[in-house]
């Protein structure tokens, strides 16, 4: 097994079309830096699953491809997608939250109905009643949700179990159609019914979106991942498909990181 050398580190490219794509990615709140040189491709209509140590920089390579860390931390490098790069000063960053979207680790639904929830980001686009109805049922289906609450939309959604609202929360991202979803420990709030839900919906939803999740959990990274990159101090150590990643590993450091022996 080889020890880890920055030098002569062969990058994964995984097999499919790129949807995503970064080039020498560098993060920095103030002088911490954070995520160093950061290069991989994130392929379309597959699950990517970020793993690592806590505070090696998962959630902050993933709130940077979506220009969440405007205002917080300084980015660096390209950030490809679409034949653009979202890190130019220029890029509108509300086209890259429509394209690229997140769910985060707590569910985190809006305090009015599950209706609503699922039409505020669709407010200004003076849809038709019809249309409005007709993504509400849509993105319900999607997220595996309609059958559980078809009968009570007009309700609040904070009386929904943490695994419904999770699932609303996905529902609401799709609602703004994005290619993309971007989503950090979806599932870390929940318990395993729940989890197996979320997973459920999210295995669905890959046919037609690319997912890029943060995960603890190597069993999630293993049920429901097409790859998986082990980062490390900010650094992408190792990047494989995930059979391979969590069999034969090629890093000492990926294995001892996958056998608990930090963590
Ligand atoms: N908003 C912030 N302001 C300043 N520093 C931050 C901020 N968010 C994260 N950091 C720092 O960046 C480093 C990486 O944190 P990050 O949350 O990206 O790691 P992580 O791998 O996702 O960790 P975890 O698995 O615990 O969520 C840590 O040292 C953390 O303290």
């Amino acid at each position: 097994m080889k020890a880890y050398d920055l030098e002569k580190r062969a990058i994964f490219t995984p097999k499919g079309q790129e949807s995503l794509s970064l080039q020498d990615v560098d993060v920095f709140y103030g002088d911490n830096h954070v995520s160093r040189q950061v290069s991989m491709v994130f392929p379309k209509n597959q699950i990517t699953a970020l793993i690592g140590a806590s505070g090696s920089g998962k959630s902050t390579l993933l709130r940077s491809l979506n220009r969440l860390n405007d205002g917080i931390a300084q980015v660096k490098g390209q950030i490809m997608y679409d034949g653009q790069n979202l890190n130019a000063p220029e890029a509108n960053v509300y086209q890259i939250r429509r394209q690229i979207g997140m769910v985060f680790q707590k569910p985190n639904p809006f305090y009015k109905s599950i209706r609503k929830n699922i039409l505020f980001g669709l407010r200004d686009q003076n849809l038709s009643k019809a249309t409005e109805e007709e993504i509400l049922e849509d993105v319900l289906r999607q997220a595996a949700l309609w059958d559980e609450v078809k009968d009570k939309l007009d309700k609040s959604a904070l009386g929904l179990s943490g695994g419904q609202q999770q699932r609303l929360c996905i529902a609401r991202a799709l609602a703004l159609k994005p290619e993309v979803i971007l989503m950090d420990e979806p599932t870390s709030a929940l318990d395993p019914l729940a989890t197996a839900k979320v997973e459920e919906t999210m295995l669905a939803l890959k046919k037609e979106h690319t997912i890029i999740i943060v995960t603890h959990s190597m069993q999630q990274a293993g049920r429901i991942a097409d790859n998986t990159a082990f980062f490390h101090k900010g650094r992408l150590m190792e990047y494989q498909p995930t059979t391979k990643m969590f069999m034969t590993p090629e890093l000492e450091i990926t294995q001892d990181y996958l056998s608990g022996n930090f963590g």
